[in-house]
């Protein structure tokens, strides 16, 4: 761990011993490379071309969508990410899930982050139940477990409320429905930090409340729970702290009320 990282740790532990952190983020900078950007011309037959007339490739852009973000995440804590579309809040659930690599900084968890997003990969050619299944196993569950909690995931997900859906294929679901369904599968699982990106909006009234419910039971059971969301009410409902980032850079951090009402009021500090 970089000892600017661990300086951090320590200062918060020194604040408060019975607060542990589990995510450090740490003055990070997300660079995303997008190639062939100046022509618009990426496909392979172009590179060919290129390759015979010997000409130069088209430019590579940067979009730097983090901007130098700084904070640390406790144990027990549910932690709400806003800003207005394009800010920055994806880019930054995906870096501490590990999916992205940081510019500059660092990003330090304890345990392992995962990612639940809308589209997070299940198979749409498998029906409902296949993915229950290879989606436990695949975050680690044995045979036994998975059998043990299949009927319990169904049942949360209300997948089968209006017929028989489990046994059709993924790719016949709503998407709404599918959202559920992974939803359900990785809320399963106790998460050393759940990251969640907007799945709460996708379920109808009742999932959600059965979703935000089910999201405190996993932060009493461990870890930390991250949610983005463009839901205010979801975010009021869920998470004690608020991040609001605005073009890459943090705006404000602290309690939901009142990042929340001064992000409502476009009120920056
Ligand atoms: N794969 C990518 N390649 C290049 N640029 C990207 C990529 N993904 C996101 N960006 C850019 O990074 C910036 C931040 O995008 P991001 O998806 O993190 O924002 P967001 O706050 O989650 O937005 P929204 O609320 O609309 O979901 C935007 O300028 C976006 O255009």
């Amino acid at each position: 761990m970089a000892d600017a990282a661990l300086d951090t740790v320590k200062e918060a532990t020194a604040v408060d011993k019975a607060q542990v952190p589990t995510v450090v983020v740490d003055d990070v900078h997300i660079i995303y490379k997008v190639h062939g950007a100046g022509s618009g011309k990426g496909s392979a037959t172009s590179a060919l071309s290129r390759i015979i007339t010997r000409k130069k490739a088209p430019a590579i852009r940067e979009v730097h969508a983090v901007r130098g973000i700084s904070f640390t995440a406790y144990k027990g804590e549910a932690v709400g990410l806003i800003g207005s579309n394009g800010s920055g809040k994806s880019t930054m659930l995906a870096a501490i899930a590990g999916l992205l690599p940081t510019a500059r900084g660092g990003i330090y968890t304890q345990g392992q982050p995962s990612l639940l997003g809308v589209n997070a990969a299940l198979m749409n050619d498998l029906t409902g139940e296949r993915n229950v299944v290879l989606g436990c196993l695949a975050m680690g569950m044995s045979p036994a477990q998975v059998r043990e909690r299949y009927q319990s995931i169904v049942d949360f997900s209300g997948i089968n409320e209006k017929g028989d859906f489990i046994s059709l294929p993924m790719r016949t679901y709503s998407s709404g429905m599918g959202a559920r369904l992974r939803f359900s599968i990785a809320a399963a699982k106790t998460h050393d930090v759940l990251l969640i990106d907007e799945a709460l909006a996708t379920g109808d009234q009742g999932f959600q409340k059965r979703s935000k419910a089910r999201i405190n039971e996993l932060r009493k059971e461990a870890g930390t729970v991250f949610l983005v969301s463009h839901d205010n009410n979801a975010i009021r409902e869920t998470c004690e702290r608020t991040i609001w980032i605005e073009h890459g850079e943090l705006i404000m951090d602290g309690h939901t009320d009142e990042v929340v009402r001064r992000y409502e009021k476009g009120d920056r500090p």
